[in-house]
């Protein structure tokens, strides 16, 4: 069978899932092929940010009961996984519902690979079919790298997505990668009790942030019971009858084991373009194996375009909501829009409390040359902080001392993910750092600390 249609948007991605309806609001037909029926909806609602936020959610409220006993803690973790399976399944239903039901997209179930530039076959569970497409849209997103490590293939090692599955609450948990997947798995699991090693091949914690910063988290996730090796490789897993799972470390200056139930993969994520068959359509991909794009997003074939974690991209549901709005402009908007015209974008490390970032650091801002005030605040210095229980964690400003502008934004602290993004909405502004210094704010909240900490900075 072989159906002709104006757009085809390979991937149910954040992209993918927004541009389908919009497209057919504009009168085209559109098809949207999605590999897997349990992947609805895309990464972030099912094995993403929505799954491990409402884990986060849970292991906080359980930490904060102090509960050591081993069968309570392992009921309030079985509850957790279920409260988040329904909350994944009500989000994969109603994302299917949306573009489904929006008269003009067609979604079909199947695997998706080019035959030509114009020509992609799908398989789905009742046979083959094309589709021919005018333009076509790729948003296949990313998958985990899996290292080459013998013995990796254990049933006790687990991807990012697998893990969210883990019935049984593990006691001992090795997380191989100290990156955003890392931390955040490792702040879930330690919060339900569990005894977790990062084991993180770089010799440095937190590379990308000011060392006072990596410093201060590294202390409180230390302090909830979360070990941090670095500089640390897995030369070998290994399956053990008692002890479970074995590691073989190697580290610059000796070699050890550790051992415990599982282990966590979170070295990085890759681009899904395996099934893709790109070379049909003659598709370039870039040295480090996304699909290449100009600033615009499109490929080296002008009616294919990648969008998402696929192209290279920054890997955050909300740059694949933007390129999804790059794309638009090209056809109904002003045409200007590209990825160059991004700038201060935040983002947030989902540990307890969450690690929040928006513009410049202080060493990437004196390494550009610039002349700068610094502020720092403590968390304890918040009464909502006090109020919530949770005064952990610290703020930092980086101001330039010639222009008064604020050049960067850090906050460590309850409820950063939300501060982090009025503090990039200000930067946007290019407005003096006086501006936000002087801003009303609600009292009690956490985003009134922004008064305390530019009123540090001293004219
Ligand atoms: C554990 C985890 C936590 C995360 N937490 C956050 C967070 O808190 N905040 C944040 O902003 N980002 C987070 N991310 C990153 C975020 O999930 C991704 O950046 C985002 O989902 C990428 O979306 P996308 O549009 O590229 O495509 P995806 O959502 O990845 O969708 C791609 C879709 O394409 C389908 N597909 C693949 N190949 C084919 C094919 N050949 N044919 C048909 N269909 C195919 C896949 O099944 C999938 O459904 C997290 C990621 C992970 C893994
Ligand atoms: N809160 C969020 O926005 C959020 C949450 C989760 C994931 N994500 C996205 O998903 C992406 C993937 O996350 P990730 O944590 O897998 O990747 P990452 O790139 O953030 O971190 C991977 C880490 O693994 C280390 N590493 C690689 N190979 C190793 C090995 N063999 N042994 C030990 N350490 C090794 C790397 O040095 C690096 O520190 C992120 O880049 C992020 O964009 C975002």
């Amino acid at each position: 069978m072989k159906h002709q249609t104006d757009a085809l948007i390979i991937g149910f991605g954040k992209a993918g899932k927004t541009l389908a309806p919009f497209l057919a609001q504009q009168g085209l037909k559109v098809i949207v092929v999605e590999r897997s029926a349990h992947m609805y909806g895309g990464t972030c609602i099912n094995v993403g940010c929505i799954p491990t936020k409402a884990l986060a959610q849970q292991a906080h409220l359980a930490a904060q009961q102090g509960i050591r006993d081993r069968a309570v803690r392992q009921e309030l973790y079985a509850q957790a996984i279920r409260e988040k399976d329904e909350l994944v399944s009500l989000l994969r239903n109603k994302n299917l519902r949306l573009v489904q039901d929006q008269p003009g997209v067609t979604v079909i179930t199947g695997i998706a690979s080019f035959e030509t530039a114009h020509l992609v076959r799908v398989e789905t569970e009742l046979g083959s079919l094309l589709v021919e497409a005018d333009r076509i849209f790729i948003n296949t997103g990313a998958v985990p790298v899996i290292p080459a490590i013998p013995g990796i293939e254990s049933s006790k090692v687990y991807t990012s997505a697998e893990i969210l599955d883990l019935a049984k609450l593990p006691e001992r948990l090795a997380i191989i990668g100290g990156g955003y997947i890392g931390f955040e798995f490792a702040s879930i699991f330690a919060g339900f009790g569990t005894q977790v090693t990062i084991f993180e091949q770089g010799e440095l914690f937190l590379p990308r942030e000011d060392q006072d910063i990596a410093a201060e988290v590294q202390k409180v996730l230390e302090h909830k019971g979360i070990r941090i090796q670095l500089q640390t490789g897995v030369t070998q897993m290994e399956d053990h009858e008692e002890t479970g799972l074995i590691l073989h470390l190697s580290s610059s200056n000796r070699s050890e084991e550790w051992k415990g139930d599982a282990a966590l993969i979170a070295t990085g994520r890759k681009a899904n373009t395996d099934e893709l068959n790109l070379e049909a359509a003659g598709i370039n991909k870039t040295a480090r194996g996304f699909i290449q794009v100009d600033e615009k997003l499109q490929t080296n074939q002008p009616h294919i375009w990648a969008l998402g974690d696929v192209n290279g991209g920054p890997q955050f549901t909300y740059i694949s909501l933007d390129d999804y709005r790059i794309v638009k402009d090209q056809w109904f908007g002003s045409g200007h829009r590209t990825t160059l015209d991004r700038k201060f974008v935040p983002y947030s490390v989902f540990i307890d409390p969450p690690l929040s970032h928006v513009g410049l650091t202080e060493s990437e801002a004196l390494k550009q040359g610039y002349h700068v005030k610094v502020a720092q605040l403590p968390v304890t210095a918040s009464t909502r902080a006090r109020q919530l229980k949770q005064t952990e964690g610290l703020l930092k400003a980086v101001i330039d001392a010639e222009t008064k502008q604020l050049l960067g934004f850090t906050m460590f602290g309850v409820e950063s993910s939300e501060v982090v993004n009025i503090v990039s909405v200000f930067i946007r502004s290019g407005e003096p750092y006086t501006v936000l210094r002087d801003t009303i704010f609600t009292h009690p909240s956490m985003a009134e600390l922004l008064n305390d900490l530019l009123s540090l900075i001293l004219d």
